[in-house]
């Protein structure tokens, strides 16, 4: 059965990722470019449901809906920018945050994504997908946030922004919450 499912998101190259994501399956996809609140914390599960509430009280009740928020945590950092790196990049750019780890050794990073979607009846369901890489001087197109940055252990050595769009779904923090968002609408 197709059903109607609601995507709030501003962010056109989330969308995009998002879309491909979710076309081979039975979701008929609109987008609401809603910019919502989101909370200040390091647990990630608790921003994405608040700005999954806000959806839903913004949306009105009834209305399948879901948000997505993405964090990029630093180990030497413990965890830190996390859901803070939309704020670092637009304040100081990809340069000055690779910098950041200038003085230390340890560049592993974590790119996390977590869904949080209300259902018909207003149960809220989440779903993290989670990549290891490590944190390189910018290589390859600037086209979607931190992608130039981020090296997957499973990459082969490219960053997400040398990938294609495919290859990155199969590996990405985002591509991996989707399949789990995926398996659990099909079973619904
Ligand atoms: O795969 C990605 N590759 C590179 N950069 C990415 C990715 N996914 C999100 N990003 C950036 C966008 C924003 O600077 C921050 C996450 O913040 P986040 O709140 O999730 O996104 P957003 O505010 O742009 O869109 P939304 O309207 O869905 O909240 O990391
Ligand atoms: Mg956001």
């Amino acid at each position: 059965m197709v059903q109607d499912i609601v995507f709030v998101t501003g962010n056109a190259n989330k969308l995009k990722e998002v879309q491909m994501l979710l076309s081979g399956s039975d979701i008929n996809l609109s987008n609401e470019p809603l910019d919502l609140d989101e909370l200040q914390d390091t647990d990630l599960q608790k921003i994405a449901v608040a700005k999954c509430q806000q959806a839903v009280q913004v949306l009105g009740a009834g209305k399948p809906v879901f948000v997505e928020d993405t964090a990029l945590t630093f180990q030497e950092f413990n965890g830190l920018p996390g859901a803070y790196i939309k704020w670092f990049l637009k304040s100081m750019g990809l340069e000055k945050i690779v910098q950041m780890l200038d003085n230390f050794p340890n560049k592993s990073a974590q790119a996390i994504t977590t869904i949080a979607y209300a259902d018909s009846e207003g149960k809220i369901h989440v779903f993290e997908g989670i990549t290891d890489g490590k944190i390189v001087p910018a290589r390859g197109p600037t086209a979607f946030g931190w992608d130039p940055i981020f090296e997957p252990l499973e990459s082969h050595g490219q960053t997400y922004a040398e990938m294609t769009k495919e290859d990155k779904n199969v590996i990405s923090h985002r591509g991996r919450a989707f399949a789990k968002f995926n398996q659990f609408l099909s079973g619904n």
